[in-house]
């Protein structure tokens, strides 16, 4: 066995494969993208036969860069976007249907029924989640009411029902392993997260059978053995987890109140809250941060709809752009007295405030307004999400009675695309009041994956020496005074008050 993991992150628009050393440095990379598909207005599939290709494609491609063999990987990690559910038929590994992804919302009228009578509590009791056509359940729901030759299959035994974890193992094992993790499970909407098992009330609410469903195991534990002929030899599949697990624990965030941000697209917090699942009191998920040698740890979760998208629509939208990291040097030089305020509810507003049909608003503007305020404008509503959404967290942790280890005054960690942005994370620290951290290795999910993989087959440390281990490279401390900050603040809470949907007379 030798010194080096793979870690295989399949993301929603592309996949990518990274080669970690026995020291956890990142060798090589290779990157695919692959095609979106959507059918209508709200519907987003992906071809399972794409993803797969683009797997498999990454995985080569990062062999041959770094110069090694299958031999040479004592374990590969697989993390994935989460909550899209693939159905395929077991003797022939072929997907029945697209895959359905979690931002397709065709099931919203469902869930909004369901919601209505009631069916809501119960299942938000058992998986911390809630009714939303984000979550997987209701992706297999649909499939199998609008299919009557999915349904006929599925009831004859004939199909699997996985995220793409499970279907990425299904192919690579040959269909030896039908898998998933904790933490892919944690967002189906069919798992009891504190007894760690498929709920008997949440599949029947579904129509789902258990035998339709993966094993879950361990996120660093045993998947099986990659095919020989895939790549020259077998690969054990050690780790597995959703990727904004990945990046807590590529983040090592192991310590209850220890939270992680990834800013891509949208955003994602996480908070780690123990090995208790406690609820949240303002509608954040509840979900499995990692399970390690059986224990499940939980974490608090949020999501922020629009982050980077803000920029990518300066850039793609308003042309006023020609590169992301231009909003630097345009926010560096914008007008300080200028009160500028982007609300970005171009799809609604997610955590804390959960409004579907706000839609943005940019305010505050004078005839002195130009690109560089709506710029900084842009950035500044990263910040100000931020705030919003921790505030909640922290409350609810109050609430909870978790240590406060990464509450008010203590460090944030933060990972995606956009932190390559100093004046960002500047501003985050200053906005938040608490000092922001960018760690040393900027690729947080595959981080996180390797390491899952790597721990499983004893390449790497327990989790308590590499948090140790852990290392930033810049720490951003807030500086801006007190009162600038409350006029920041108040700024925001009026640009939001006139987004929000107005509560019906
Ligand atoms: N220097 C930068 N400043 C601000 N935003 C940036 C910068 N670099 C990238 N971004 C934004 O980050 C996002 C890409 O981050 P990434 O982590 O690759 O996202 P995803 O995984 O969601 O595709 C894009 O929305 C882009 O606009
Ligand atoms: O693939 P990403 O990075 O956009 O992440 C998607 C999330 O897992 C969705 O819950």
């Amino acid at each position: 066995m030798s010194g080096y993991t793979i870690a295989l992150d399949q993301g929603t628009t592309s996949s990518r494969a990274i080669i970690f050393d026995g020291k956890l440095s990142p060798v090589a990379v290779a990157q695919r993208e692959f095609p979106q598909i959507y059918p209508r207005p709200g519907w987003v599939e992906h071809d399972p036969e794409e993803i797969w290709a683009s797997c498999v494609a990454v995985i080569s491609e990062v062999l041959a860069r770094a110069g090694l063999h299958a031999g040479d990987i004592a374990a590969l990690g697989i993390t994935n976007q989460r909550e899209t559910g693939i159905v395929w038929n077991r003797r022939t590994g072929r997907a029945v249907h697209n895959a359905i992804v979690w931002q397709d919302r065709r099931t919203a009228p469902d869930c909004a029924r369901r919601v209505a009578a009631g069916e809501e509590p119960a299942l938000r009791e058992k998986t911390g989640l809630l009714l939303d056509s984000y979550f997987t359940a209701t992706k297999y729901a649909w499939l199998l009411e609008n299919d009557p030759g999915i349904r006929a299959a599925a009831q004859a035994g004939e199909l699997a029902f996985g995220t793409v974890d499970t279907f990425l193992i299904w192919r690579l094992t040959g269909g030896e392993v039908f898998a998933t993790d904790a933490t892919n499970a944690s967002r189906t909407l069919l798992y009891d997260i504190a007894r760690g098992d498929w709920d008997e009330d949440c599949l029947a609410a579904f129509g789902i059978a258990r035998d339709w469903l993966p094993q879950v195991r361990d996120s660093a534990g045993d998947f099986g053995r990659v095919r020989d002929d895939l790549f020259g030899g077998g690969i054990p599949i050690r780790g597995v987890a959703g990727d904004q697990q990945a990046a807590t624990v590529g983040q090592a965030c192991f310590t209850p109140g220890m939270a992680k941000v990834t800013y891509g697209t949208g955003a994602f917090a996480l908070v780690n809250i123990g090995t208790t699942p406690a609820p949240s009191q303002n509608r954040l998920l509840t979900t499995v941060a990692y399970q390690i040698a059986g224990v499940r740890h939980y974490a608090l979760e949020g999501a922020i709809f629009v982050a980077g998208a803000a920029v990518q629509w300066l850039r793609d939208g308003l042309g006023i752009v020609a590169s992301a990291q231009e909003t630097q040097t345009l926010a560096e030089r914008a007008d300080p007295d200028q009160a500028v305020y982007l609300v970005p509810a171009f799809v609604g507003l997610g955590a804390p405030w959960w409004d579907s049909q706000a839609r943005a608003t940019l305010s505050g503007m004078t005839r002195g307004t130009g690109r560089a305020e709506i710029a900084r404008a842009a950035l500044e509503s990263v910040s100000h999400q931020t705030a919003d959404l921790l505030a909640a967290m922290t409350a609810d942790i109050a609430a909870a009675n978790i240590p406060d280890a990464g509450g008010d005054g203590s460090v944030l960690r933060v990972d995606g695309g956009m932190v390559a942005n100093d004046w960002l994370l500047q501003n985050l620290a200053d906005i938040l009041a608490r000092p922001v951290d960018r760690p040393r290795v900027a690729e947080t999910t595959a981080l996180g994956a390797a390491y899952l993989a790597g721990l499983a087959a004893d390449l790497y440390p327990q989790p308590a020496e590499f948090a140790r281990s852990w290392s930033r490279e810049r720490r951003f401390t807030p500086t801006m005074a007190d009162a600038r900050r409350a006029e920041k603040r108040a700024g925001w809470e009026d640009a939001l008050r006139r987004t929000l949907t107005p509560p019906a007379p």
